[in-house]
C-alpha cells in the first residue's frame, strides 16, 4: 500500500492512503514512524542530561549545600554535618534577634521569594496563563511568557515577566482578575518593567491598610519638611509623605471617604511650625463640620470662616490679595520660598470646593470664589501659598479648577470614570481602583490612591485617623490657656 502526506491544519500532517480511483471515499490514518531503538535511547539520554543541568543551575545554592553536607558525612561521619547544621541554625537565630531588618532583607525575603517562585508561580504558571489567554499557539507550538524573577514584600509579591513578542501590558491588565484568582492573590496590578517587553505583576497577598492607623505623633519642628509631611502609610509599609511646598493638593472622595483624616493628619504634621509662627492655616469650612472642631487653633494660627454670606469668599480674596503683594515683593529678588515669621507659609484649606464654586446659591459669590481660587492656585506656589481643596464630586462640571491642582488624592469614589478624572488618564487601568475601596469606615475610610513624583504608577495609601481627642489635644497645644476641653 502506498501513502501520501496531507496537511489538514497548521502544524498537522497525516498520512493518507494514496487512491488510484478518483471516486473512492478517502481513507485517513495517522502516520506510523519506525524509530531505531538506539536513536530513541539517545534522544532520551540527551533530554535527561539537559534537564539535569537546568535543574542544577537553577538550584545551585541548595544543591551545593546538600552536596557539601553529603561529602562531609561520607568523609568524616554523619555527626559532622549535623553539627554544622546546628551551628548554622544558631547563627541564623542570633542574626535574626540581633538585626532583624537585615535578616529579613538579606535572607528571609529572598528565601520566601524562592519558595513562592517554585511552589506558587512556576508551578501554576502555564495552566493559569493558558486559561487567562496570555499564551499563543502557532503551528502546533505553544508560546508562553517567561517568569523572570520573584520578589517578596511584607504584603505583596512582585513578579517580573518577559512578555511574548508583540504583547502589550494592557493584555495583562485585562485579565488581572484571572491572574489574582489563579495565583491566590487578593489583587493584581500591572506595573512597568525594567525594560521594554517586560512588566512587573504585583500580587497583593493581604491588605496592609485594612486596619486604621492611629494619629501619628506630632513631630519636632526641626523634623517638619514641607516637601514631605508624614500623614499616613503606603501599601508597602513606607510612610505616606505629602508635599505642600510648591504645589496644591486636591482631595476627592465620596461622602464618608475620610477626607477629614487627610486634612487633619496634614494639620497635625504642620502643627509645630504653626506654633513656631512659620506656617499659617486658613480654613474655609462651608460644611461647618470637619474644620469647626479646630476653629480656635485656626483663628489663633491663621484664619477661619464658615460664613456663607460672603465671609468665606472674603477670606479667599484676602489670601489672593496678600499673595499678589508677596509676588510683587519677591519679584526679581528670590525664586525659591523659605518660610519666615514675616512671610509664613500659608495653607488655605477649603473643605468643600464645590460648595463655593458650584452649589453656592449666589452667583456673584460663586464667581468671586472661583476667581480667588484660580489666582491662588495658578500663582501661589512659588510665593509660599498652598491650597488644599476637598471635594465629594470629581465631575468636571462641578469643579473646573481641578487642573490647577498638581497633586491629587483619590479616596473612595462613587463611579469608576471619576478615577481618571481625579488622577489622570489611564490611572484606573494602572491599578487605582478607588471606586472599589470599601465603604466600611474601619476598612476603607482614609484609603486612597496617589501619584508620586518618583513612581509613574498610582500608589495605595491610608491617612492616619486623627480622632476628636487628638484634635482636642492639638488645640490644647496651641492654646493651653483654654484647657483640654476647649475644643469640644
Ligand atoms: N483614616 C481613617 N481611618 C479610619 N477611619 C476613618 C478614617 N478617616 C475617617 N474615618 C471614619 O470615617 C468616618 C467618615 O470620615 P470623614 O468625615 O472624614 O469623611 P469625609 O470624606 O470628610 O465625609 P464628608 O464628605 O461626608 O464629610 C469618620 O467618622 C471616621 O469614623
Amino acid at each position: 500500500m502506498s501513502w501520501e502526506f496531507r496537511k489538514l491544519g497548521p502544524g498537522e500532517n497525516v498520512a493518507v492512503e494514496a487512491q488510484r480511483d478518483p471516486f473512492a471515499a478517502p481513507k485517513w490514518a495517522p502516520p506510523v514512524w519506525h524509530m531505531p531503538e538506539g536513536l530513541v535511547l539517545l534522544v532520551n539520554l540527551v533530554r535527561t542530561a539537559v534537564r539535569t543541568v537546568v535543574f542544577l543551575v537553577r538550584n545551585i545554592v541548595p544543591v551545593s549545600i546538600a552536596a557539601g553536607l553529603g561529602w562531609l558525612g561520607i568523609r568524616f561521619g554523619w555527626t559532622v554535618p549535623l553539627v554544622v547544621l546546628a551551628l548554622v541554625a544558631v547563627s541564623l537565630i542570633v542574626w535574626a534577634v540581633a538585626d532583624r531588618p537585615s535578616f529579613v532583607r538579606h535572607l528571609a525575603r529572598p528565601a520566601r521569594a524562592r519558595w513562592r517562585l517554585v511552589m506558587v508561580y512556576r508551578r501554576d504558571w502555564q495552566p493559569v496563563l493558558v486559561t487567562a489567554g496570555l499564551t499563543k499557539t502557532h503551528k502546533g507550538r505553544e508560546y508562553l511568557p517567561s517568569l523572570v524573577r520573584v520578589r517578596c514584600g511584607p504584603t505583596s509579591d512582585r513578579v517580573l515577566v518577559k512578555m511574548l513578542k508583540g504583547q502589550a501590558p494592557t493584555a495583562w491588565e485585562r485579565v488581572a482578575v484571572n491572574l489574582a484568582h489563579g495565583f491566590g492573590a487578593t489583587l493584581v496590578r500591572v506595573r512597568e518593567g525594567d525594560r521594554p517587553g517586560r512588566i512587573w505583576l504585583e500580587f497583593v497577598r493581604r491588605d496592609a491598610l485594612a486596619v486604621p492607623i492611629p494619629a501619628l505623633p506630632v513631630p519636632d519642628a526641626a523634623d517638619v519638611d514641607l516637601r514631605a509631611l508624614e500623614i499616613g502609610r503606603a501599601e508597602d509599609g513606607s510612610p505616606w509623605r505629602l508635599r505642600l511646598l510648591g504645589t496644591h493638593v486636591l482631595i476627592a472622595g465620596a461622602t464618608g471617604a475620610g477626607k477629614g483624616s487627610v486634612i487633619w493628619s496634614t494639620v497635625r504634621a504642620l502643627l509645630p511650625l504653626m506654633l513656631a509662627g512659620l506656617v499659617e492655616v486658613w480654613a474655609v469650612d462651608p460644611k461647618r463640620m470637619e474644620l469647626s472642631f479646630g476653629r480656635p487653633l485656626f483663628e489663633r494660627y491663621g484664619r477661619y470662616s464658615d460664613d456663607p454670606k460672603g465671609g468665606m469668599v472674603e477670606l479667599l480674596e484676602a489670601a489672593a490679595e496678600d499673595m499678589n503683594a508677596r509676588a510683587e515683593q519677591f519679584a526679581g529678588v528670590t525664586r525659591s520660598f523659605t518660610p519666615t515669621h514675616e512671610h509664613p507659609f500659608r495653607v488655605v484649606i477649603v473643605d468643600e470646593l464645590a460648595f463655593l464654586t458650584a452649589y453656592c446659591p449666589e452667583r456673584d459669590l460663586r464667581k468671586r470664589a472661583e476667581s480667588a481660587l484660580a489666582v491662588l492656585t495658578s500663582q501661589g506656589r512659588s510665593v509660599g501659598y498652598c491650597v488644599i481643596g476637598a471635594q465629594q464630586d470629581a465631575r468636571k462640571e462641578v469643579n473646573n479648577l481641578r487642573n490647577l491642582f498638581p497633586d491629587r488624592i483619590a479616596l473612595r469614589l462613587d463611579e469608576d470614570e471619576q478615577v481618571d478624572m481625579v488622577l489622570g488618564d489611564g490611572a484606573r487601568d494602572r491599578g487605582a481602583l478607588a471606586d472599589q475601596i470599601s465603604s466600611v469606615p474601619e476598612i476603607g475610610a482614609g484609603v486612597g490612591f496617589v501619584r508620586l513624583e518618583t513612581v509613574p504608577d498610582p500608589v495605595r495609601v491610608r491617612a492616619a485617623y486623627v480622632c476628636d481627642d487628638d484634635i482636642r489635644d492639638m488645640v490644647y497645644r496651641g492654646l493651653p490657656e483654654l484647657g483640654t476641653g476647649a475644643a469640644a
